[in-house]
């Protein structure tokens, strides 16, 4: 892919204008995405934070749950934070009893993990062997397991929690890199992207 890929960000709830800018300083073309249509035109998504219980309820409201898997499932490279990463996740842990999650990547994430022992807070960590990075957690799930196809690619502290994954074309992370100006994971998204 020679020119800008057009990148959506899933925009129901959570930080859509940072994750945008972000994309933007990384060579992409962002766009909001809140209909099927504007889905169905981007190459990739990104799946802001906020709140997974009600997150797959508002994609069900505006008709995105099923258009939002099917392109999933279908191979769309897609980017999740926090809330994003839990929507993601094949298995949860502490969610509703009704909740629902698209799926895609083979691990099981635990809802508000860190929060049980502090609700947010910041750690230093290493993305992707791109060096150390500050990252911002803020009722944080964390990753309890991966199955054999999931690369970890960061680990935070209390714990040496798993806090970032790659399945293919999927990427989540535990962390909002949209707040720090630190533009390296969505760099390493969009790079993902381009050579889908
Ligand atoms: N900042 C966030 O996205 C928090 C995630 C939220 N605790 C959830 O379970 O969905």
């Amino acid at each position: 892919m020679t020119t800008a890929p057009t990148i959506g960000v899933l925009a129901l709830q959570g930080d859509v204008r940072e994750h945008v800018r972000a994309l933007r300083e990384s060579g992409a073309r962002p766009v909001a995405v809140r209909r099927p249509a504007e889905l169905e035109a981007v190459d990739a998504l990104v799946i802001p934070g906020g709140e997974s219980t009600t997150m797959w309820k508002l994609a069900d409201a505006f008709d995105l749950l099923e258009p939002l898997r099917l392109r999933v499932k279908s191979g769309m490279p897609a980017y999740g934070s926090c809330a994003g990463m839990i929507m993601l996740a094949d298995r949860i842990e502490g969610g509703t009893d009704d909740q629902q999650t698209l799926g895609g990547i083979d691990m099981v994430v635990r809802r508000n993990a860190f929060g049980r022992q502090v609700d947010s807070f910041e750690s230093t960590l290493d993305f992707a062997g791109r060096g150390a990075m500050r990252a911002v957690f803020i009722r944080a799930p964390w990753v309890e397991s991966v199955g054999s196809g999931v690369e970890v690619l960061g680990l935070a502290e209390p714990g040496d929690r798993i806090v970032a994954v790659r399945q293919g074309p999927l990427l989540a992370t535990s962390f909002h890199p949209e707040l720090t100006g630190d533009t390296r994971v969505h760099s390493y998204f969009v790079e993902m992207v381009r050579e889908h």
